[in-house]
């Protein structure tokens, strides 16, 4: 059987449903003809297209190495960051839930770094900008401002004429409801169903859809806002939260660690806190309080695992806060405040390996920033690396063996879905939708990579590199390249004789996995295979199979490595004696469901349709929609989320309608 993973709180969300959100259609916004604006588009996103950049391996690596953005650069920004840097951003920001929409002020403080003195370049999308003042200190007086033509992908420029010695602009402006970063939810989305909710999530180019700013991660500023929101509302943001903090509608903040804008977030409930460690706790509705606190309890020792291999934790607290289950991912790691989805509270502790994930990340992608997205595998590729490690020394080997087990099987499974020129580390995401782009890729084979560095100069080596490295680089933003020299100047040469640069340019700017890379296998998986084996052959029945004792991995394993097709009678057969429609742990369910879909099971159509209804984890989504879709069920594909769509993040609904009914 099953292990009992039902945990009542989450029950209930899923049961509930995310009905009753419209997502409004996003609003036009006030333009002008601006060729300045056309000017930065063509810059940015037009070189060449993806088609370009196809051909033969060798041509489309040195073309990939190519793609590195000159200094300054960034293709998914209109932001004129060789002109003027922001250096901090204050906020004051009221959360009309009635209209969903974010009002208020940014006032930035800009630093020129140019010669010149031209007009600013920020990024916006659906902003309705009402004013614009510029000066120096406090003397702000109002300024042309004018929008440029708005690109798909990026948004819309904000120019605005500064006067001579301007060090500070402030704007006026609101969100629009249809906000590509904002999520505003009715009260039956969430576990308690009487308060709305908001959350912001703004990696990758969502944070110019609900502040205007220089919207790339080569950009690091400090920041204090101050929200307001409903006086039986709580808003928690990606700063000093204070725990003891109580409701009255009235909430100030600092983050006094220069952060990339892709790390501003805002989160607004009916929430409430409960510590777990003397640095840690957690945000929830209190619906899900004392089950998120009691699924990641661990997250104290993981904290301080990490800092005694990596070196110290420096944004002072590290809290949780559990949104409703619309997110669209399974955590952001927010710095001092991860979001998380409930869809982890299995229970059993088994799916907390994405804590350690969003945790790891304050020293690999928050302290040191990948700086475009381009170079997304600096921060996820180390972070994976970093997740097995926290979890092995938490929880052991097996687990750590099972966990990258599982990441490699994950990246194969992306290998073979994607073009040569997306399997690239240092991918070209020119003219692209970072949203679509999104894969495994940059998480399992940066990791792997890492591994194998690990492997060739030994473990304890290794870790005083990354440490090193983290404290080298700390509250920086990196490209590749940085850290391809870094490479050369540290492990390169310690170790010639091990490592070669051709090495390490073929993970990088090659397809695939190079040859003779090392394969995670875990025991505790492979010998289910021969059981499994033996099941499809009937040689042994479901019932014959000691499943007593299995792990949630375990579990995942044995169902992800199922043929493409299964008879009725198997189908049957595995799901009574295992009962798999009705597992409550959100993974095994969904590699249930991807069985269940691609071989037409009837019996698995209702929990199919409540999990595509009451989640909205993208992980889970795509591929179920994208599966649906190729076994010819393509009109209940899109039954399920015209019903579905309404509660569905933004950035969910774009990636799966394209997904569904193609381009
Ligand atoms: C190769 C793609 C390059 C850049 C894309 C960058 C961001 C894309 C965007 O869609 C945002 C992603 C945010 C991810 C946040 C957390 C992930 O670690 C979650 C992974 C999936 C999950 O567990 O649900
Ligand atoms: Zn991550």
């Amino acid at each position: 059987m099953l292990p009992q993973l039902f945990n009542p709180g989450l029950g209930r969300l899923i049961g509930a449903g995310l009905l009753a959100c419209s997502i409004v259609t996003l609003g036009a916004c006030s333009q002008s003809e601006d060729p300045a604006g056309q000017k930065q588009l063509e810059e940015r996103s037009g070189e060449q297209s993806p088609e370009q950049l196809s051909g033969t391996t060798a041509e489309k690596s040195s073309k990939a190495e190519k793609a590195a953005p000159e200094s300054g650069v960034d293709y998914h920004s209109f932001a004129n960051t060789n002109d003027y840097r922001v250096k901090h951003l204050d906020l004051d920001l009221t959360a009309d839930f009635d209209n969903k929409i974010l009002k208020g002020t940014a006032i930035l403080d800009i630093k020129r770094v140019g010669e010149k003195n031209p007009p600013l370049i920020l990024d916006t999308r659906e902003l309705d900008i009402k004013a614009v003042r510029a000066g120096l200190g406090d003397d702000l007086k109002p300024v042309k401002f004018s929008l440029g033509e708005t690109d798909p992908n990026l948004g819309t420029p904000l120019e605005i004429e500064l006067p001579k010695g301007a060090n500070k602009v402030a704007i006026d402006y609101q969100t629009s409801p249809g906000a590509s970063g904002v999520q505003w939810l009715e009260p039956e989305q969430t576990a308690g169903k009487k308060h709305p909710f908001l959350f912001t999530q703004a990696q990758a180019i969502h944070a110019r859809s609900f502040i205007p700013l220089q919207d790339s991660p080569q950009v690091r500023m400090t920041y204090a806002a101050t929200i307001r929101t409903p006086d039986d509302l709580l808003a928690v943001m990606s700063a000093n939260n204070d725990p003891e903090t109580e409701k009255d509608g009235v909430y100030e903040f600092e983050m006094p660690q220069p952060i990339p804008s892709y790390l501003i977030a805002i989160g607004i409930g009916n929430l409430e806190f409960k510590p777990m460690g003397e640095r840690t706790g957690v945000y929830a509705e209190p619906e899900l309080l004392d089950a998120a606190a009691a699924e990641f309890e661990d997250t104290e020792d993981m904290l301080e695992v990490t800092e005694e291999n990596y070196g110290p934790y420096r944004w002072d607290r590290y809290d949780l806060l559990i949104l409703p289950p619309s997110f669209p991912f399974g955590g952001m790691e927010n710095p001092r405040l991860s979001f998380i989805t409930p869809t982890v509270i299995a229970g059993d502790k088994s799916l907390v390996a994405l804590i350690a994930h969003e945790l790891a990340h304050s020293w690999s992608g928050n302290l040191v920033t990948n700086s475009s997205w381009r170079d997304l595998w600096l921060n996820e590729g180390f972070t994976t690396y970093l997740t097995n490690r926290i979890m092995q020394f938490v929880y052991g080997d097996e687990r750590y063996k099972m966990e990258m087990a599982l990441g490699y099987d994950d990246l194969q499974a992306d290998l073979a879905d994607r073009p040569d020129k997306d399997e690239i580390l240092a991918i070209d995401m020119r003219g692209r939708d970072p949203d679509e782009v999104f894969s495994n890729i940059p998480y399992e084979k940066g990791s792997l990579f890492l591994y194998e560095l690990e492997q060739k100069v030994g473990r304890e080596n290794f870790d005083q590199f990354l440490m090193d490295y983290f404290n080298k680089f700390a509250f920086q933003s990196v490209n590749t390249e940085d850290f391809v020299n870094y490479l050369d100047d540290t492990l390169l040469k310690q170790y010639p004789d091990k490592l070669s640069k051709e090495r390490i340019n073929e993970w990088i700017f090659e397809p695939g996995i190079p040859e003779g890379a090392p394969h995670p296998q875990s025991d505790a998986f492979t010998k289910l295979d021969p059981i499994r084996e033996q099941w499809l052959n009937g040689e042994i029945e479901a019932g014959d199979i000691d499943t007593e004792g299995w792990t949630f991995h375990q579990w995942k394993y044995f169902l992800d490595g199922m043929p493409e097709k299964l008879s009725d009678d198997q189908l049957q057969e595995l799901d009574e004696t295992f009962s798999l429609t009705d597992s409550k742990n959100n993974e095994i369910a969904f590699s249930w469901l991807m069985i269940a879909v691609r071989n037409d099971y009837e019996p698995a159509n209702a929990r199919l349709e409540d999990f595509l209804t009451s989640i909205g984890r993208n992980k889970f989504l795509r591929p179920l929609y994208g599966n649906m879709v190729e076994s010819g069920k393509q009109e209940e594909a899109k039954r399920i989320f015209e019903k579905a769509k309404s509660g569905y993040h933004p950035l969910t609904v774009k990636v799966n309608s394209k997904i569904i009914y193609g381009d």
